[in-house]
């Protein structure tokens, strides 16, 4: 286990975790959650036996279920970690069983629907805490996962404004324990934001490679020849999870679609620019994405270390 994630605590930060859904993200929680001594007891459930059996065989959690509602059950922090579309039946199942103080928190991409889907089933006395690691590559599943992969990745908790304050820090100090930053913000500024930086961007690599791989003069193999430049970055986040961008992109609609909005704008701008040989507009902007990229970089050489385990997952930046 790398060293960068600490020493185990002497006493676990919850009693009893649950997680539901042992995935990419899952697994990399119960991974840490583990070697940090986290939790008294770590619970998982997944609605895929063949996850349990390999949760078992990993040794990823002390009781691994199918049931949720059962996994749920005496829970003092329940993290659902399953794609957002999933998020109403898990919260409807859980709800009956989970105990008065009980936190529900989760990781989905989208906030705004992951709260509208929760919040309904929440029995009075449990409190709901929302959270999105910013963290994660383009593979799934519970071998994906990996202990290191929120160390210096931001987490972004978007409580309602009446959510309990010692609620919050108790997310707080689980995600500062994985290793990550904390930010809180609204669930619609985080849609907003993560609209242009994430959901967009992915949107662009699916079609990209959709296009390239419908022409008929670029043949699948010529796909992949030629795939070392520019082209091989997209069909890396182009291979993300099916499901999961599925129900990212119907659950954030309204900040995809304005988003999309300015960006087919700027498209168009630049479809012009090039059509009328105005050179200097398309230098002027690609200087400055220069430096918007060396900036990225450079703040994250001043805050990170070398990068280890973050690149298991993939072959570009693995986030
Ligand atoms: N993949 C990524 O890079 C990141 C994903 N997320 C969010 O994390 C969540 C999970 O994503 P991944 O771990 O990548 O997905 P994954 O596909 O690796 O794992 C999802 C797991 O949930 C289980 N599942 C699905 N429906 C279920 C249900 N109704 N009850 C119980 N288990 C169920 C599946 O069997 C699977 O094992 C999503 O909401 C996603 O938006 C957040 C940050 C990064
Ligand atoms: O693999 C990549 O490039 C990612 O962007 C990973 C990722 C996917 C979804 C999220 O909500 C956060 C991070």
């Amino acid at each position: 286990m790398p060293d960068r994630l600490g020493p185990p605590r002497d006493t676990p930060l919850f009693e009893r975790i649950t997680l539901i859904g042992l995935g990419l993200i899952g697994s990399s929680i119960a991974r840490a959650a583990r070697h940090l001594n986290l939790a008294g007891t770590l619970v998982a459930a997944d609605a895929s036996p063949e996850v349990t059996v390999r949760v078992r065989e990993l040794g990823l959690a002390d009781i691994a279920t199918t049931d949720a509602a059962e996994a749920a059950a005496g829970a003092d922090l329940v993290v659902l970690c399953v794609p957002v579309g999933a998020y109403g039946a898990v919260a409807e199942a859980i709800a009956p069983h989970l105990k008065p103080g009980a936190i529900v928190s989760d990781v989905g991409s989208v906030k705004g629907a992951a709260f509208a889907q929760l919040a309904p089933h929440m029995p009075a006395g449990v409190h709901l805490v929302p959270a999105h690691p910013v963290a994660g590559t383009e593979y799934s599943g519970p071998d994906a996962g990996f202990a290191t992969l929120f160390i210096d990745r931001w987490s972004i908790l978007t409580p309602p404004e009446d959510a309990d304050p010692a609620a919050i820090n108790a997310v707080r100090g689980f995600w500062r324990a994985l290793g990550s930053n904390v930010e809180v913000m609204t669930a619609q500024h985080h849609d907003l934001v993560l609209a242009i930086t994430s959901h967009v961007p992915h949107l662009i690599a699916y079609n990209i490679v959709g296009t390239a791989a419908d022409l008929e003069e670029v043949t699948q193999s010529e796909v992949i020849k030629f795939s070392a430049g520019g082209f091989r970055d997209f069909t890396r986040i182009a291979a993300s999870d099916p499901t999961m961008w599925r129900d990212v992109f119907l659950n954030n609609k309204e900040a995809v679609l304005e988003m999309l909005g300015r960006f087919n704008e700027d498209l168009a701008a630049l479809q012009r620019a090039i059509r009328w040989g105005d050179g200097q507009a398309l230098f002027d902007l690609f200087t400055r994405t220069r430096a918007i990229r060396r900036n990225i970089i450079a703040v994250g050489q001043e805050t990170t270390e070398p990068d280890f385990g973050r690149r298991r997952g993939g072959d570009g930046d693995g986030q």
